[in-house]
């Protein structure tokens, strides 16, 4: 009989469902576009019923499409991170839409609490802003009429969206999560693996909203929803399962994740370096109660730019049209386009700079601008990687993933912009497979992570090869050109 693990990967603008082979092959999958709502500026919503309808609607499809008789061992699920709900424990039913991450909402309220930044960065490991879940829940048990006074009486939960498809999945029998989420909400001590009470206090969360906290790969139940019983035995915030699915299990490798923004993860092992260099402390994964650390630098805005450049100035028709564009030009002739859009993220954190594009002159075209685009999401690695190095790494190659990389040109400009070798995976789905692979451990188709090692395979890799001089001058460029983003006198 034909077994598979079930990938369910939900993500900021999209939803996906995929069955993975032992060996790692993606044998059937499905997706569905996710709608964003902007209530106001610099408002981010989702519609958690929208989400588990197409969530269910993508397990069902993707099941469809194996030959009869096959037997699902494992589920895995995997998610946009940091996004929060609110649902009452009895109706199941959320209070209010999902709040997403890139939501700037809180931003005053994470200002009034400037003064105690430190003490939670230092249980954290996490900056105070707006990004995280701690201060979407306190707006909603603020807002939403009733909802303190029903926390308070333990008939709410919390959950960010993991949470929230696993009480679904479960039909209201499971609240819990992974260390990997818990460790994105403000809320979760990293050193001591528990809720922290002060921090809990500081916010004003009652206690008895909170999931369980359990391993990346362990027992989260079962679900009855697709007919046979099927366990659910992984779980992962998005950017910790593709560390995952890329194998980065040493301490030192790194992968980045090319998508709608860019997340990029190097593994610390056993420590939970604080980075001097505004970089985040994450939980990559916890197995057998050990976690695994990992430090993270997010950028908001990179497949965003080239969305942008289609759905906005119209200069391109698809993504994939930026590679030929970026050919046709030696260079961008001194155009740089900082996609500030909605602020800078890690290293800056700077929530009020705004999207520029600098150096035009008679001669600028499309091209220069398309490459420029492109241009800025190495740019805006090479910051990342030289916060990591900063802090005292010094990685050869990392491992990339995510829709940008199909785009070779980037892919040679990105080794060339960090000096290291970029290596692309023969999987596109490492988020989802990194799901498949915790539930594969969680169910015992794989003994450890050496086993998974194993399986990683490389489709190319990118060796730089431009001349130290030249990638030093265009990078300085970049950063005046960032510089001129944050001159808030104009
Ligand atoms: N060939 C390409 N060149 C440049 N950008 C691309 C290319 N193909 C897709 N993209 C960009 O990649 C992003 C989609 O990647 P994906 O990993 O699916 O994103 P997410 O999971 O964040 O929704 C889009 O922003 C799109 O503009
Ligand atoms: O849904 P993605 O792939 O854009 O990832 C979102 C991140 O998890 C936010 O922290």
């Amino acid at each position: 009989m034909p077994e598979y693990l079930l990938a369910i990967d939900q993500g900021t603008t999209s939803s996906r469902a995929i069955a993975f082979t032992r060996d790692g092959h993606a044998a059937a999958s499905s997706g569905r576009e996710l709608p964003q709502i902007y209530p106001a500026s610099g408002w981010v919503e989702h519609d958690p019923e929208r989400i588990w309808d197409d969530v269910r609607h993508c397990v069902r499809e993707t099941l469809s499409q194996l030959e009869d008789g096959s037997r699902i061992a494992a589920i895995g699920v995997t998610n946009q991170r940091e996004t929060t709900v609110l649902w009452d424990r009895r109706s199941g039913r959320p209070l209010h839409n999902a709040i997403v991450w890139q939501d700037r909402r809180t931003a005053a309220d994470c200002e009034a609490l400037a003064e105690h930044e430190d003490r939670i960065a230092e249980r954290t490991g996490l900056l105070l802003d707006p990004y995280f879940s701690a201060t979407k829940l306190a707006w909603l048990l603020k807002t939403v009429p009733g909802a303190r006074a029903a926390a308070e009486a333990g008939e709410l939960a919390f959950g960010t969206i993991d949470s929230f498809l696993l009480w679904r999945l479960t039909e209201g029998r499971v609240h819990a999560t992974d260390a990997s989420n818990a460790a994105r909400t403000l809320l979760f001590n990293i050193h001591t693996q528990q809720w922290d009470d002060e921090l809990l206090a500081l916010f004003d969360i009652p206690r008895s909203l909170l999931p369980e906290v359990r391993d990346s790969a362990t027992d989260f139940g079962q679900t009855r929803l697709f007919g046979d019983l099927m366990p659910i035995t992984g779980m992962a915030g998005d950017q910790q399962a593709a560390t995952v699915g890329q194998a980065c299990f040493e301490p030192g490798m790194v992968k980045s994740t090319y998508g709608t923004g860019c997340f990029m993860v190097m593994n610390t092992g056993s420590l939970a370096l604080r980075s001097r260099h505004r970089l985040l402390t994450t939980v990559a994964y916890r197995l057998d109660g050990v976690p695994t650390y990992a430090v993270e630098g997010s950028i908001f805005i990179a497949g965003a730019a080239v969305q942008w450049l289609r759905d906005a100035l119209k200069l391109i028709e698809h993504a994939g049209d930026t590679e030929g564009l970026a050919r046709q030009v030696d260079s961008t002739g001194g155009v740089y386009l900082v996609p500030a859009f909605t602020g800078l993220g890690a290293p800056y954190w700077d929530p009020l700079a705004r999207g520029a594009i600098t150096g035009l002159t008679r001669d600028s075209g499309i091209s220069h601008i398309v490459r420029a685009a492109l241009e800025s999401v190495c740019y805006q690695s090479r910051d990342l990687l030289d916060a990591m190095r900063a802090d005292g790494a010094s990685p050869a190659s990392i491992r990339v993933d995510g829709g940008m990389v199909a785009n070779d040109w980037l892919m040679q400009f990105l080794a060339d912009m960090l000096g290291v070798d970029v290596e692309r995976p023969g999987t596109s789905e490492t988020t989802a497979l990194g799901a498949a692979w915790l539930a594969g451990l969680g169910c015992g188709w794989y003994r450890d992570l050496a086993e998974l090692s194993a399986l990683w395979r490389r489709q190319a890799r990118f060796v730089p090869a431009m001349a130290e001089d030249r990638r030093a001058t265009l990078y300085a460029g970049w950063l005046k050109a960032v510089a001129k983003t944050r001159d808030t006198d104009g």
